[in-house]
């Protein structure tokens, strides 16, 4: 495991990173969530949900916990890797904390949710999900959250809320329609229809499927090239693209050439652009295959 994340998480075209010699446990506050397991491996913070005798399931606990975790990252965190350990990523909402819940409470838990999930996709810095088994409810709302998504070939995707007798509470009325599109989510929730991984790149849950085993390190991999990256240029990705998707195309186009004459403006641009042309930094690749995944399929 150390070696895997040596290899992973190098950043030899960084040039502002040198990675720390081996992973190292949290520290501080974040060492104190039990529910979550943290290493950092310099700029690379791997964050794992850690019940995995109750398949992942999430409750009030994990979701403070995914607060203080994704609040409190440190600065020299460039991206985070999130898995959970076991078989599966996440069996969703902890049904057995459900039942004595008023309905003004219930508003409160949602909220809570969606504060700790915008945290995980509006935070600083990228975010990587790695999926295996099962990928459902709550747990499916926690990844779309993420910005790359990594598939084991084991993942599978439901929304059983409809047969539970529930709606969505995480914010995945709002975010899984944006992956798959909302005819799509309505039939998950009205038929309990469940994707596997292969159909789930297909429509859109996954950017990557890979063999069982293999997505923490295709997570690691993908993590060392993020964290290469000017930071600025990151955040750009994850703040903008959203707002400017949702805006018509006069506003979008105006907030996009701020976000470029910013972006261009930084002395990490400049620094990596007169690489390139001093011949120190990589061209563009030509596709191979590196990460073990196919090509995203097509949306239709
Ligand atoms: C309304 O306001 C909301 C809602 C929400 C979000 C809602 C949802 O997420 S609804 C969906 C809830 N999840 C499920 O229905 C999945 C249930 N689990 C399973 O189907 C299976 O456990 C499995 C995930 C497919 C795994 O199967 P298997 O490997 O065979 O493991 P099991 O033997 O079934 O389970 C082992 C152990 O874990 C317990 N467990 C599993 N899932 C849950 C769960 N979701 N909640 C609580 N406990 C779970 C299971 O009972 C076993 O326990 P033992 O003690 O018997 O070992 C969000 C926010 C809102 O405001």
């Amino acid at each position: 495991m150390l070696n895997q994340f040596r290899k992973h998480a190098a950043l030899s075209d960084s040039p502002e990173h040198t990675l720390a010699a081996a992973p190292r446990p949290a520290t501080g506050a974040l060492a104190a969530l039990d529910l979550l397991r943290i290493e950092h491996a310099g700029p690379i913070t791997h964050v794992r949900l850690n019940r995995p005798a109750k398949r992942n399931a999430i409750n009030d606990g994990l979701v403070a916990q995914l607060q203080a975790a994704f609040g409190g990252l440190p600065g020299d965190t460039r991206v985070v890797v999130l898995s959970g350990e076991g078989a599966h990523f996440s069996a969703g909402l902890d049904l057995s904390e459900l039942s004595e819940r008023s309905v003004a409470e219930g508003v409160f838990h949602s909220r809570s949710w969606h504060s700790a999930f915008e945290q995980i996709q509006f935070g600083r810095v990228p975010v990587v999900a790695v999926l295996q088994g099962a990928v459902v409810g709550g747990g499916l709302e926690l990844a779309a959250s993420a910005h790359i998504r990594v598939a084991e070939a084991s993942a599978f995707y439901g929304l059983p809320e409809g047969q539970r007798g529930l709606f969505v509470g995480g914010g995945g009325s709002a975010r899984i329609p944006r992956l798959i599109g909302a005819a799509r989510m309505a039939d998950m929730m009205l038929t309990g229809r469940v994707y596997d991984a292969r159909e789930g790149q297909g429509v859109g849950f996954s950017q990557y499927v890979v063999e069982n085993g293999q997505g923490l390190a295709t997570a690691f991999e993908l993590a060392g090239k993020i964290a290469a990256n000017a930071p600025l240029s990151n955040f750009a990705v994850l703040h903008a693209l959203p707002r400017i998707a949702d805006m018509g195309q006069a506003e979008g186009l105006f907030v996009e050439s701020l976000m470029a004459a910013i972006a261009q403006g930084d002395h990490a641009a400049k620094d990596r652009i007169q690489a390139f042309l001093d011949g120190k930094a990589a061209k563009v690749a030509q596709p191979t295959g590196s990460t073990g995944a196919r090509p995203p399929a097509s949306n239709g």
